[in-house]
């Protein structure tokens, strides 16, 4: 029987762990699901028709139309829309029904690389391979600053660092499903690294797993 490879990468904001999901699971041949998305799918529904973001009913109803094959990165990348969906990423039952939703992803067949705060923890406790991606909050600042400048936009440093530590805080301290490495959990800290080296790191890990795999 073919084992299904699923590799969880988890990390707080804008530590560059959707990059280097997104590079290993197109050197794997994987599929790819960045979870950030669907909680910012629920926020931007719940901004886009005025409803509080600690309304959990409506919280439920915008996670369960969540549909993974619809996901628009491009209108999911405001930084208010960031924000609000860590407050509903709050909701027990928010998490519970898009939990469901990334287990069936991790599931496919041709296996799967999936990137958020609790894949490694609760998503996929079985997962293969894991990885805590990590920097410090002043480099990952600077980084979102450089993204929002190479769009034509302007933001103050001092501002995208805060909006970091506040995330951080929520995402860290919430009771459900707080980001955190796994136990098994290979810790990547990118602060002084390159993206081609962060890959490279990554994919040898992912390597000697497979190598292993194969002689057991
Ligand atoms: N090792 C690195 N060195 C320099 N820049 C990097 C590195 N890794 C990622 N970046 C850049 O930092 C920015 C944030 O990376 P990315 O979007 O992958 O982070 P993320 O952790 O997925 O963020 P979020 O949680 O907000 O989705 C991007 O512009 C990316 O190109
Ligand atoms: N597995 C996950 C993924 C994300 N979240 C929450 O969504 C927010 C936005 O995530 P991005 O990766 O797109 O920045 C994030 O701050 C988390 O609150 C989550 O809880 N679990």
């Amino acid at each position: 029987m073919t084992q299904i490879l699923t590799i969880a990468i988890d990390g707080p904001a804008a530590s560059g762990k959707g990059t280097l999901a997104r590079r290993i699971a197109d050197y794997f041949h994987l599929g790819h699901l960045d979870t950030g998305l669907t909680y910012r799918a629920v926020a931007h529904r719940m901004l886009e028709k005025g409803w509080p973001l600690d309304d959990a009913a409506h919280a439920v109803e915008a996670a369960r139309q969540v549909d993974l094959g619809n996901l628009d990165k491009h209108a999911l990348s405001a930084h208010a829309v960031a924000d609000a969906a860590s407050k509903v990423a709050v909701i027990p039952d928010v998490r519970k029904i898009l939990v469901e939703k990334q287990r069936a992803f991790a599931a496919r067949d041709g296996g799967a690389v999936l990137d958020g705060r609790d894949i490694g923890t609760v998503v996929c406790p079985d997962a293969a391979v894991k990885l805590y991606v990590t920097a410090s909050a002043e480099v990952r600042a600077a980084r979102r600053l450089r993204d929002i400048e190479a769009r034509g936009g302007t933001a103050a440093l001092a501002e995208i660092l805060d909006d970091i530590r506040r995330r951080d805080e929520r995402d860290m301290g919430r009771s459900d499903s707080p980001l955190r490495p796994a136990a098994d959990a290979h810790l990547l800290d990118t602060s002084e690294m390159s993206i081609e080296a962060a890959f490279q790191a990554a994919r040898a890990i992912v390597d000697d797993v497979l190598a292993k795999r194969d002689r057991a």
